[in-house]
């Protein structure tokens, strides 16, 4: 578009998003290859996308699945270009949308029809040690002062965004404690989110696993001290490697009925009745998976941005597709690159790619002294508003 900066590109050898390509991918397909039983023909429907994302073109052939007509268009404008030419955001959704026609997702007369490739990932992060301490730091929140808690509610739903399983792919010792964070409005959220009138406030969950749990936590607080309903808004189908569904929420919630702590079985207890009586409403929409940035968003889900008190989104990728996956002056104000937004939004994102805006510029020099790659390590994370 113009007036904006240029798309980050894969092109540049050396660079983060070349890596995720020829460095990330391979052990995601090695990964996939390795959990499932896969016959030979989609195995080498797998290599072969990884193949063609490495040193090939896009055919012109459209991607299956639902949508047709959007993906049909996406193809139409790339294809013949190779891979390598194409701007990161757009290449990555869709190797993922690939991966789901490679593992026939949505072919409906398939066996491996529905059968999520990341679920076996998902379901080892939901039968860990780490979701068990987070659990645990839950229901200690149990008897504390009420802005204590609901500051540790907001950090949790944030540094959750550590844990998401793409990132983890090339780098499973990664750190997972709280680090810095580069810039904090979360005044400006809770002013917000605290607002009058029963406009609801919406949630763009980003991972399932840890970071959903977190998200539910932070969800049931603002149902609990807001005015108006909360709608979590899910990918209608998986996509980046743990991008949370309604499947992987309902699996969140038979684990939180399971857990030791009478606190954390409430927490799901109060989801459920929240569900039912339409407190909360769990959404899906196809524009959450599309390979394009939300300034192209369709018209129904910009009116729903547009009348909510609050959009909350949540994770690196959404910010990747709010602010534009460009490469802005990181001292750009949050509120110039996000202005066009149709309403009131709040990202909550812990950096894991190369681009950042908002950064005040004597913080910048410093993290650019101190830790070059602060941008990549998941360990520098941003609460930013605009209202
Ligand atoms: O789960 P998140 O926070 O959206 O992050 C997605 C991750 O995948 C990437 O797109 C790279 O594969 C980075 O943006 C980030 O590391």
């Amino acid at each position: 578009m113009p007036g904006l900066p240029p798309h980050i590109g894969i092109d540049r050898p050396g660079s983060f998003s070349r890596s995720v390509f020829h460095e990330r991918h391979p052990v995601l397909i090695a990964n996939l290859l390795g959990d499932h039983p896969y016959p030979p023909h989609i195995a080498e429907a797998l290599e072969a996308l990884l193949a063609e994302s490495l040193a090939g073109t896009v055919p012109p052939r459209t991607p299956g699945g639902p949508e047709i007509h959007t993906w049909h268009l996406e193809t139409e404008a790339h294809a013949g270009l190779p891979w390598d030419s194409l701007p990161f955001l757009w290449a990555e959704s869709y190797f993922y949308r690939r991966i789901l026609r490679a593992v026939e997702y949505h072919h409906y007369d398939s066996p491996w029809c529905g059968v999520d490739p990341f679920a076996p990932q998902k379901r080892a992060q939901l039968d860990g040690p780490e979701l068990r301490a987070d659990l645990d730091a839950y229901a200690a929140l149990e008897g504390a002062h009420p802005d204590d808690r609901r500051r540790a509610l907001l950090l949790a739903a944030l540094w959750g965004n550590q844990a998401d399983l793409g990132f983890r792919t090339d780098n499973p010792d990664a750190s997972t404690s709280a680090g810095e964070i580069v810039a904090d409005d979360s005044d400006a959220l809770w002013a917000l989110a605290d607002g009058p009138g029963d406009a609801p406030v919406i949630v763009v969950a980003d991972n399932a696993g840890r970071e959903i749990t977190a998200d539910l936590a932070l969800v049931d607080h603002l149902l609990e001290t807001g005015t108006g309903p909360v709608e979590l808004h899910l990918k209608p189908h998986p996509y980046f490697v743990s991008d949370a569904t309604g499947r992987d929420v309902l699996d969140t919630l038979d684990v939180l009925d399971r857990d030791p702590h009478e606190p954390v079985r409430g927490l799901a207890g109060r989801l459920r009745d929240a569900i039912r009586l339409g407190w909360l409403r769990l959404r899906a929409h196809g524009a959450y998976v599309h390979p394009t940035d939300y300034r192209t968003i369709p018209s129904d889900l910009a009116d729903d941005f547009a009348t909510a008190k609050l959009v909350i989104l949540k994770g690196d990728l959404n910010y990747r597709r709010l602010v534009g996956d460009r490469q802005w002056d990181p001292t750009t104000p949050f509120s110039e690159a996000a202005g066009y937004f149709p309403g009131p939004v709040a990202a909550l994102r812990t950096a894991k790619s190369d681009l950042a805006v908002g950064v005040d510029p004597a913080r910048l020099a410093k993290l650019d002294a101190d830790a070059p790659d602060w941008r990549l390590t998941g360990t520098r994370a941003f609460i930013q508003v605009k209202a």
